[in-house]
């Protein structure tokens, strides 16, 4: 990791005790033939907005997938609030998910409910409210997204910016204390996405939930987060820091990233034989 991360740039991250999530020296691959995570440390601090960063591939997701207690460390481990995520305990897994709310990459609601019944859904589930709560605590979360209105339309009539602030709305329906985002602004365009990034800081300060958020899209999270995180193929974290120090860093990778420069230390093209070559331009002669 880049030496200005933390202390060099005069940072203060928050002591220990104030990480909800802490990713303590993981390993994981999804087979023996291939680590995606390599002995990666992590901590992710209450009440705050983090983002993890980071090139297509890097395992992002799986590390929300480990958080989630979807898969199991080989190595390492995941503590969520002081307590070890343990995938093989079923009662600790259901309490800790119960606390967690987690908007998936493309919204992932029932496309034959209505947007109030998607909101419920996760109510209806998971308590015993009786209706009349549960019809009060849709309203008021779908308030919170700015959609209140739209309660009665079907999934089918909303369009791609509102089905993301509904599946935020169904996200927090259950108040969780940790908001996992995987690629929140991923097909939005860019007043929705706007509008997306205000509403995720907006909801994090005014729940005093904790928010993680995995993306591509650098100013947004720029523009939301505490903490930056950048991490790099197997789980590397490259640098981490406020978005200022991250937008200041003169480190080329980071640069390279945070720019959005299309070469610098990672290669925009894959490796390949020259373009002549490759296109039958040459001879073989010229070839060899
Ligand atoms: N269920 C799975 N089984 C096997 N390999 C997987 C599985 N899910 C992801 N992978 C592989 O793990 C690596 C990391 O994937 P992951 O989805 O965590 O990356 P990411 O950084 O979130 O990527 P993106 O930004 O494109 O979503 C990739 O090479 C991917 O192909």
């Amino acid at each position: 990791m880049r030496a200005f991360s933390t202390q060099a740039l005069g940072s203060v991250h928050p002591v220990s005790s104030a990480a909800l999530i802490e990713i303590d020296r993981v390993t994981f691959g999804y087979d023996s033939s291939r680590t995606i995570l390599k002995d990666l440390s992590l901590r992710f601090e209450r009440g705050k907005v983090t983002a993890v960063l980071g090139n297509s591939g890097c395992g992002k997701t799986t590390l929300l997938r480990l958080i989630g207690g979807v898969h199991a460390p080989s190595q390492g481990r995941v503590v969520f609030d002081g307590e070890v995520i343990d995938i093989h305990n079923r009662e600790q897994l259901y309490r800790l998910r119960r606390r967690l709310g987690m908007l998936f990459q493309f919204g992932a609601l029932f496309t034959d409910l209505s947007v109030f019944d998607n909101v419920a859904f996760p109510l209806r589930e998971m308590t015993d409210l009786p209706e009349a709560m549960i019809r009060d605590l849709v309203l008021m979360k779908l308030n919170a997204v700015g959609l209140r209105g739209a309660a009665s339309l079907r999934i089918s009539e909303v369009s791609g910016g509102m089905a993301r602030r509904i599946a935020l709305a169904r996200a927090i329906a259950l108040d969780p204390e940790l908001i996992m985002y995987d690629e929140p602004f991923a097909g939005l365009d860019l007043i929705s996405m706007g509008v997306a990034a205000k509403l995720i800081r907006t909801l994090n300060d005014v729940t005093g939930a904790t928010s993680l958020l995995i993306s591509h899209d650098v100013p947004e999270c720029m523009a939301i987060s505490d903490w930056v995180v950048l991490m790099a193929e197997g789980g590397r974290i490259v640098a981490q820091g406020t978005p200022a120090e991250m937008m200041a860093s003169t480190d080329p990778e980071v640069r390279q990233f945070v720019r959005g420069e299309p070469d610098g230390p990672v290669k925009f093209h894959y490796p390949a034989p020259q373009p002549l070559q490759d296109y039958g331009l040459v001879s073989q002669g010229e070839r060899a």
